[in-house]
């Protein structure tokens, strides 16, 4: 079960939203929703809640009427029975998920959701998941988990901080970039180095933690290109990102 908000409800951290509200939503809160994910909601919020503006948190669960106006998506991290759960429901919102990818939406989908956006998900017991295709990669699971902390390097947003739990293993396609390359830890197989994926204004992780605590500058992108999109403009006044500092060199310093 998820602590989050009821399905269009307002929460607003930010006393002054003057600037504007961002409307954000979570995909599959109570399936997919794994290692603190939606922890990555609330560092969105809390980001735009410092610089003036305010955020209402959508979630979006199966059955549901996909809402309106949406300037970010988020997606998190499920066990395989999760995935399965959804999948249906996931093929029926593909086209809109695929539509509002082709539009430029800001999106952040982690583990379960990045293999779900792919191709398909050929899990380790041999069923396919189909996935919806925003991003060309497929996934394959095997007979091991890779767990542990990652730390990957990426030119677009430094180096990235994460915590990795999957059995599947992600192969990229020609359609997409990599998040960034590991320097500790797994990421997408075990063959390539690579972590994650990026296309348009997708990016897709294998990392929890959650991620965008410790990885503030994914946080921004995804803010400044939503904002932009939406007010024309962004005040990405500078922010006190000293604890953010500490837990990077923390989370860096550990064991695999
Ligand atoms: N952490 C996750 O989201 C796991 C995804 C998928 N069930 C796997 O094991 O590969």
């Amino acid at each position: 079960m998820s602590d989050a908000p009821s399905a269009g409800a307002l929460t607003s951290a930010a006393t002054d939203s003057s600037k504007g509200s961002l409307r954000i939503l979570q995909l599959y809160p109570r399936e997919m929703n794994i290692y603190g994910d939606y922890g990555n909601v609330l560092v969105l919020r809390q980001r735009l809640a410092w610089r003036g503006y305010g955020a209402e948190i959508l979630e979006y669960d199966i059955g549901d009427t996909f809402p309106d106006d949406v300037d970010l998506i988020i997606g998190g991290g499920g066990q395989d029975s999760g995935q399965l759960v959804i999948q249906d429901d996931l093929q029926a919102i593909a086209p809109t998920l695929r539509a509002h990818a082709d539009d430029g939406t800001p999106m952040l989908v982690i583990c379960g959701m990045y293999q779900l956006f792919g191709t398909v998900f050929r899990t380790h017991g041999g069923t396919d998941i189909p996935g919806i295709g925003v991003l060309d990669l497929e996934t394959r699971g095997g007979s091991d988990r890779l767990i542990g902390n990652v730390v990957a390097t990426s030119e677009e947003f430094g180096e990235i901080h994460g915590y990795e739990n999957h059995s599947g293993q992600t192969f990229l396609g020609d359609g997409v970039l990599p998040l960034g390359t590991v320097v500790k830890g797994v990421g997408n197989n075990a063959e390539d180095s690579s972590e994650g994926a990026r296309s348009r204004n997708v990016v897709g992780s294998y990392l929890h933690g959650s991620l965008l605590p410790k990885n503030p500058a994914i946080a921004d992108f995804l803010l400044r290109t939503a904002a932009e999109r939406r007010f024309g403009s962004f005040d990405d006044t500078g922010l006190d990102d000293s604890l953010a500092e500490l837990a990077r060199k923390q989370a860096g310093a550990r064991p695999r």
